[in-house]
């Protein structure tokens, strides 16, 4: 049966499979309704007619009442008596809620008699093809392998692009690096959304992370040459500088991915501490930070510090707006999360401040106080507590055994000295 009389406009056409592929977390089902959609091509100017009962299902299901209208005068009376307009196919509609609309499409009524003829787009291969590959590689089995595969050749490109800007002298050496350190963890974060809802999904995201440890390992310890890296990653162009705060970095990454994952908004707000925050202090205390040291660490500064509270803050908030909206979890009332978040930015702004680098990585003190205090402040979802307990049980003693590896290795490099 055809489903080509539902209405849209080609905007929408294209964003129905999009935003179904992209921001679902029920991906495989709400993506096959936007990429139904776009295949059979955008359909003018008529909205749709359908059954009162099959209105109130898609009501109920995905649409708000402006987007069932009950007479026929929105687009001509193109319906027959007792049925109803379905007058805007929204993204939302095709895609984040669609699994039961998505049951009511094919069900739409064929073209009444008399009712206008509806101008199929000359172009609909065209402007269906990119939706019909997102939707595509969305259905997918691999779709987790894909978007693996992605990331890691996207962590690539976006460490050279940066390591080429400073070569090139369009950005300060320093400048770069911590862009570099501001930027990944985020994008990183981001691409959790495009993982399925498969339970080893978390465990294929970490992989991205890992694959960087791996790498930032081999080039610190100087079992493998890459020169570009080192420029982007160190401070002073030693490669045995890879094996302190990238790596760490790159540590708390698999933790927030593999315990927190897209879920418990813990993850979101350690990353967003470490990136936003520490990412964010640097590169504005080294600019507005001469004349305003902190008084217990003269090699801080009170600029630095605030855009550490007010850079982590606004990536947190940011980024758990995003992924509650996208429905990955519960959405907070706005005055806890402004509370919560705010303790949590002061907190890691604290901890960011001491004079303790010697003894303890801000890649790995900042993101640990902020996913502890998170936990501890906000209300958290019950399956996501109990998800990370589970996974903590699992992977503590992996991490414990990986940072005595990389410790151990650090020292033989010469990078640290152990005192034991
Ligand atoms: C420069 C970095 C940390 C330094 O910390 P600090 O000493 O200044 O406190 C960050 C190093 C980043 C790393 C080389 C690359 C990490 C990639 C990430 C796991 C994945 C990003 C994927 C995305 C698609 C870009
Ligand atoms: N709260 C802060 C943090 C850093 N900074 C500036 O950023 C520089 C590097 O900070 P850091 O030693 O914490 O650097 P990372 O260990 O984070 O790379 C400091 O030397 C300060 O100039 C600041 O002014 N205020």
């Amino acid at each position: 049966m055809p489903a080509t009389y539902l209405s849209a406009t080609p905007h929408q056409a294209i964003m129905a499979p999009a935003a179904a592929s992209l921001v679902t977390p029920v991906l495989g089902a709400a993506t096959s309704a936007g990429w139904r959609l776009a295949r059979h091509g955008p359909v003018l100017p008529a909205p749709a007619c359908i059954s009162p009962a099959a209105a109130s299902h898609v009501t109920r299901a995905a649409l708000t009442t402006a987007d069932v209208s009950t007479t026929g005068a929105a687009s001509g009376g193109a319906c027959a008596a007792g049925r109803r307009h379905l007058v805007h196919a929204t993204p939302r509609a095709l895609g984040a809620k669609s699994a039961r609309s998505q049951a009511v499409l094919p069900l739409q009524s064929p073209p009444q008699p008399g009712a206008p003829r509806r101008r199929a787009l000359p172009s609909t291969t065209t402007v269906s093809a990119l939706p019909e590959f997102v939707g595509a590689l969305a259905a997918s089995p691999y779709r987790d392998y894909y978007v693996l595969a992605g990331a890691a050749v996207g962590a690539v490109v976006w460490v050279k692009l940066f390591d080429y800007l400073a070569a090139n002298g369009t950005l300060e050496q320093k400048l770069s690096r911590k862009l570099v350190h501001t930027t990944t963890g985020p994008i990183f974060v981001l691409t959790w959304a495009l993982f399925s809802a498969n339970p080893m999904a978390r465990v294929l995201a970490a992989v991205v992370p890992m694959l960087n440890f791996m790498r930032l390992f081999a080039v610190g310890t100087g079992l493998v040459s890459d020169p570009g890296l080192v420029n982007s990653v160190s401070r002073s162009g030693d490669r045995t500088e890879l094996l302190k705060g990238p790596l760490f970095y790159v540590v708390t990454l698999v933790a927030a991915t593999v315990l927190c994952w897209r879920d418990n908004p813990a993850g979101l707000i350690a990353v967003s501490m470490m990136c936003g925050g520490d990412g964010l202090a640097d590169i504005v205390g080294r600019r507005l930070g001469r004349g305003n040291p902190l008084p217990y660490n003269t090699q801080k500064s009170v600029a630095g510090s605030v855009a550490m509270l007010v850079g982590g803050y606004g990536m947190a908030y940011g980024l758990i707006s995003l992924f509650c909206g996208l429905g990955f979890f519960a959405c907070y009332p706005p005055a806890t999360l402004f509370g919560c978040l705010g303790a949590v930015a002061l907190a890691a702004t604290a901890v960011e401040s001491l004079p303790i680098n010697k003894w303890v990585d801000d890649n790995v003190s900042v993101p640990i106080v902020a996913a502890a205090l998170s936990l501890v402040l906000l209300p958290q979802p019950a399956e996501a507590a109990a998800a990370v307990a589970s996974a903590a049980a699992a992977v503590v003693p992996v991490a414990a055994a990986g940072m005595a590896v990389t410790t151990v290795a650090a020292a033989a490099a010469g990078s640290i000295s152990l005192s034991v």
